[in-house]
């Protein structure tokens, strides 16, 4: 049978996502034993390649991977509608919109906005009727009202300890953000049962880690 091919995000996604995939009795062991390597064919059924979230999508559309695993965030930054079939428990934070104590979001002037999510900055302004100027920074957002760059920033918060560490405070709360598992649709039909039988084991893998988190609280 051939084998699934599955785009994992590296970094922060894949350290939630393997123990997933191993309660879902997927091996990881070359994951988890990675140095530079970027492809993962320990389980026959599948080969796993760690790529940048956005790449993700790029490899999926293409047709090349047939399963992403990717935050909702990149998903809503791309304007790219692929088909989630799952949502995950993990990766789970916030957009905001942040910035230094004497911000006044009812200010007339047009505000700088820095951010690394434009789209998702761009659709929130247009939605509540304020023009911006938005300045793309590629991480560190929080520097951006610091230092003068910006007048305020909407990135990710998830415990909110870089906003306090960096004064910084919460002045509106937007959507939502989870780790979600995305589908090539025709990759869907091709290979149905496969497919189906993994998004089962994961969804019982996620499931049973929600409920083994919340015993512990
Ligand atoms: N603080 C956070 N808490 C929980 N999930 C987060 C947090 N920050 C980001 N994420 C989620 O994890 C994904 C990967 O984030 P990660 O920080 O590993 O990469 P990145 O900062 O986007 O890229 P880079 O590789 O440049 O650091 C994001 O796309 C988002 O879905
Ligand atoms: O609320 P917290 O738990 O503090 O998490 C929020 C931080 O996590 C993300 O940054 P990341 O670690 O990805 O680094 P980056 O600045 O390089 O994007 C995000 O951009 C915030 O800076």
């Amino acid at each position: 049978m051939e084998r699934i091919k599955i785009a994992l995000t590296k970094g922060r996604t894949e350290d939630q996502v393997v123990p997933l995939l191993e309660a879902a009795g997927i091996n990881c062991e070359g994951i988890r034993n990675k140095q530079r390597r970027l492809i993962f064919d320990e389980d026959p059924r599948y080969e796993i390649i760690l790529v940048k979230g956005p790449d993700v999508l790029t490899y999926l559309n293409s047709g090349s991977v047939q399963i992403g695993i990717v935050g909702s965030d990149i998903l809503a930054e791309q304007e790219n509608f692929q088909y989630a079939m799952l949502d995950l428990n993990v990766g789970k934070c916030r957009f905001v919109l942040a910035s230094t104590k004497d911000f006044n979001p009812q200010a007339h002037r047009r505000k700088i906005i820095a951010t690394k999510y434009p789209n998702i900055t761009k659709r929130y302004f247009q939605g509540i009727g304020e023009d911006v100027e938005i300045i793309k920074i590629e991480g560190s957002v929080e520097l951006a009202p610091l230092i003068g760059l910006a007048d305020a920033i909407v990135d990710i918060v998830e415990t909110g300890n870089t906003l306090r560490e960096n004064n910084l405070q919460v002045f509106a709360k937007l959507q939502p953000v989870n780790t979600k598992v995305v589908v090539n649709r025709l990759a869907l039909r091709q290979y149905q049962p496969q497919i189906k039988s993994l998004i089962a084991s994961l969804a019982k893998a996620d499931d049973q880690l929600i409920q083994s988190k919340l015993i512990k609280e």
